[in-house]
């Protein structure tokens, strides 16, 4: 999601709204993804969350086509990168099909082809590659960048809370605020400087957030895991490319293609930071990069996506 694609009216701020117990199972593990299997590598995946642009949510489609695509992978086998194309907008009103083809079985890698299919047409192409733990003497990361922990941090819902105060508020922007206090998305955010959350100020296109599935998934499935960060690393992603235009108006926005590394173990129920940049927008196109850090400082995953940003054209003042 882009916040600059949530905005609308709706159902008046409930004044309390329901906690996610963090002992209650994510959604995301007992329903998104939870593929119904059809035939052989042939599944059918169910829609959650939709944003007010009305197209699926593109993290949503990554992370079902990933869980198609380790179905059909040994256990001791991990997806390492997985590189897609959005084709096509994603209907929220009908299931998407999804089409697993076994490109190859090697000793150490598998590279599996997925189709993500709704109408009989793609609306995504991704290709995933997954690889036998192996050692390596070679290794290096970055470090991450120092910031506070997310118990010291406003909650997006507590900084939400507070726009929800100004009274000129558009009702769109309402109605998009409102989803994530009903709890409509299965994520947690906890932005570490919420001035880069702002549309208020004109910032350089960088920000970094903690970030973790809401709801617990617990130890065990590195599979799962990798399926779910895949679902979180499209949130708040594309948006960034906007930080240095808080006055422009956006048209369309939607991610043509998105890219992911997998380095090292983690947890999606367990707080990331997310670490985003754009380094360059032009053509009506908007390139971002992120990295999501572990909190003890391992680097678990390299994301990127270019996307599609169409602005309103402004108002000609000479006819005012
Ligand atoms: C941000 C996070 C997210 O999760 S976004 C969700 C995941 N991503 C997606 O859903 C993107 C899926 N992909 C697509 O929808 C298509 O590939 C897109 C990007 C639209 C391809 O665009 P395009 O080749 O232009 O498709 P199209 O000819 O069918 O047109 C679609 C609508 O765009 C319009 N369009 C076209 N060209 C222009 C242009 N130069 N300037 C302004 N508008 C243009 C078309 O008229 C068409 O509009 P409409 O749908 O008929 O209202």
């Amino acid at each position: 999601m882009s916040e600059h694609e949530e905005k609308e009216d709706g159902d008046p701020l409930p004044e309390c709204p329901p906690m996610v117990s963090r002992d209650l199972k994510s959604i995301l593990v007992t329903s998104v993804l939870q593929l119904e299997e059809i035939d052989v590598g042939l599944y059918r995946g169910k829609n959650h969350w939709i944003p007010l642009s009305r197209r699926l949510f593109g993290g949503q489609i990554i992370g079902q086509a990933l869980v198609a695509a380790a179905k059909s992978v040994g256990d001791h086998l991990y997806a390492h990168s997985l590189h897609c194309y959005f084709v096509r907008a994603g209907d929220p009103d009908i299931p998407v099909l999804y089409n697993v083809d076994r490109v190859r079985d090697g000793r150490s890698f598998c590279v599996r082809s997925v189709k993500a299919i709704q109408r009989g047409e793609p609306i995504l192409v991704l290709q995933a590659s997954f690889h036998l733990d192996q050692p390596s003497p070679l290794m290096h990361q970055f470090s991450m960048p120092e910031v506070p922990p997310p118990e010291d941090l406003l909650s997006l819902e507590d900084l939400i809370r507070f726009v929800l105060g100004k009274p000129d508020l558009e009702q769109k922007v309402k109605q998009g605020f409102n989803k994530v206090l009903a709890n409509e998305v299965p994520i947690e955010v906890r932005p570490v400087n919420p001035l880069q959350f702002s549309r208020e100020v004109t910032t350089e296109p960088k920000r970094m957030f903690w970030v973790r599935a809401r709801g617990h998934i617990g130890e065990g499935n590195m599979k799962l895991h990798v399926c779910v960060a895949a679902y979180i690393s499209d949130y708040s992603f594309l948006g960034t490319t906007m930080m240095s235009y808080p006055a422009k108006r956006v048209k369309m926005m939607a991610s043509l293609d998105h890219a992911m590394w997998f380095h090292n173990t983690f947890r999606a129920d367990e707080w990331m930071l997310y670490e985003v940049d754009s380094p360059w927008a032009g053509g009506s196109r908007g390139l971002v990069q992120g990295r999501l850090w572990r909190r003890d400082g391992v680097l678990a995953a390299s994301c990127c996506q270019e996307g599609l940003i169409r602005l309103t054209a402004p108002k000609d003042r000479s006819k005012l």
